[in-house]
């Protein structure tokens, strides 16, 4: 809050992508209340308008209307402002959702380590991850998907470090991409787009 009454903060409308268990849930939650903002998760959306859990949706009706449903979430995302937008972990992989999430607005990309990733799903359900070797089948979808979560605006890691620190390196890391994105388009733009 500034000297006016004004919140200030470094955007209106940022996403979380990553590999599941990397935090996008948990962080953006906690992301949402530092920059005071609504709070939506892509994939407890899809739950709730569905009326099924994930694995139900997979299971009765398949990953491809399950994949249908989030490009359609990401098309009203994309219109929402004031919003944090945690994805599930396959969202920013479809191309044609990628291109909208990055026109739209700063994407941050979530990280961790395999094993980390496994430490954090092996007690809750991912439809993906049920296999013989969850640990390697992480290890394998990771391979496939880097190249496209390396597409992100913001990178950052989430290995052995608290939801609380890795919401203040975003925070930091979105300030510096505001400024940047200051450089480009002007200083009103910015105004307009940081504060209320
Ligand atoms: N930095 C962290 N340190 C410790 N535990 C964490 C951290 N971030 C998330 N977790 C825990 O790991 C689990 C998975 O986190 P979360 O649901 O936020 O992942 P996600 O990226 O949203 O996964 P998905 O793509 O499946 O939705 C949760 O139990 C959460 O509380
Ligand atoms: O990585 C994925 O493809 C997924 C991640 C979860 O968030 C859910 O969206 C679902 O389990 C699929
Ligand atoms: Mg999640």
């Amino acid at each position: 809050m500034n000297g006016f009454g004004l919140i200030e903060r470094p955007v209106t409308w940022v996403a979380l992508a990553g590999f599941m268990g990397t935090g996008k849930s948990r962080v953006g939650w906690e992301l949402s209340r530092a920059l005071a903002l609504h709070f939506v998760d892509t994939d407890k959306l899809i739950t709730r308008v569905v009326g099924k859990s994930i694995p139900e949706v997979f299971e009765q009706e398949g990953e491809g209307y399950f994949r249908a449903c989030e490009s359609e979430v990401v098309e009203r995302v994309t219109r929402l402002d004031h919003a944090v937008v945690s994805l599930g972990g396959g969202t920013f992989i479809h191309e044609a959702n990628r291109r909208r999430l990055l026109e739209r607005g700063p994407v941050v990309v979530l990280w961790a380590s395999p094993e980390t990733i496994y430490q954090r799903t092996r007690h809750s359900e991912r439809p993906l991850l049920r296999a013989p070797d969850p640990l390697s089948r992480i290890r394998t979808l990771m391979d496939e998907r880097e190249p496209l979560y390396r597409q992100g605006t913001i990178h950052v890691h989430s290995d052995g470090r608290p939801a609380e620190e890795i919401v203040e390196e975003v925070v930091e890391r979105l300030w510096d991409w505001a400024d940047t994105e200051a450089a480009w388009d002007g200083p009103e733009a910015v105004a307009e787009r940081a504060s209320d």
